[in-house]
């Protein structure tokens, strides 16, 4: 039977930090603030899976109360999230990723974000889709204050 899960996450916009975004760090002025590497993309794509599977959330297996996760590659996490699902028969079928930044733009790194989350999730990268929008000037991401990422999961036993 296959089913779906959805993730939302923020991570605040600071300077002095270095920004990670599905993997990959891309040059900017400010980085994402967190107690892991902040890679907010990543963090919504591991909700979407542990809510299709019904198991829990990201901070539940990696609480930002414990020092073994402060400054981890997210990479680490999805890829502990993917042997979770694995563990109870899942399989992904699909993936689908939206960043909601002012900036910078997203478009360019597209393809090395989908070879990253495809190998964290050992699957092809057309199942791992990832887009872009500003929210034109809009809000705290319009106002570059923070990145917001939403990601939906279809997984089904394997
Ligand atoms: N940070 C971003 C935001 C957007 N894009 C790409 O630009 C397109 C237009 O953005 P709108 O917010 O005006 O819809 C969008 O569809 C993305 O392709 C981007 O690369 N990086
Ligand atoms: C990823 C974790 C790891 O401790 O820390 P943060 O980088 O603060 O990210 P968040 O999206 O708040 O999720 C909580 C934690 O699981």
């Amino acid at each position: 039977m296959a089913r779906i899960g959805m993730g939302y996450d923020v991570h605040r916009l600071v300077a002095g930090r270095d920004l990670w975004l599905g993997g990959v760090k891309i040059d900017h002025t400010m980085g994402l603030l967190g107690h892991s590497d902040a890679d907010v993309a990543i963090h919504a794509l591991c909700d979407a899976l542990l809510g299709a599977a019904c198991l829990r959330d990201i901070g539940y297996h990696f609480p930002d109360t414990d020092p073994r996760y402060k400054g981890i590659d997210s990479r680490k996490l999805l890829r502990e999230v993917a042997r979770l699902l694995r563990e109870q028969g899942y399989r992904l079928g699909n993936c689908d990723i939206t960043i909601c930044a002012e900036r910078p733009k997203i478009n360019p790194h597209i393809p090395a974000m989908q070879q990253q989350l495809a190998a964290c999730l050992e699957c092809e990268p057309g199942q791992v889709s990832i887009k872009a929008t500003t929210t034109e000037r809009l809000g705290f991401t319009g106002r570059e204050e923070g990145i917001a990422a939403y990601a939906v999961a279809l997984i089904e036993k394997a």
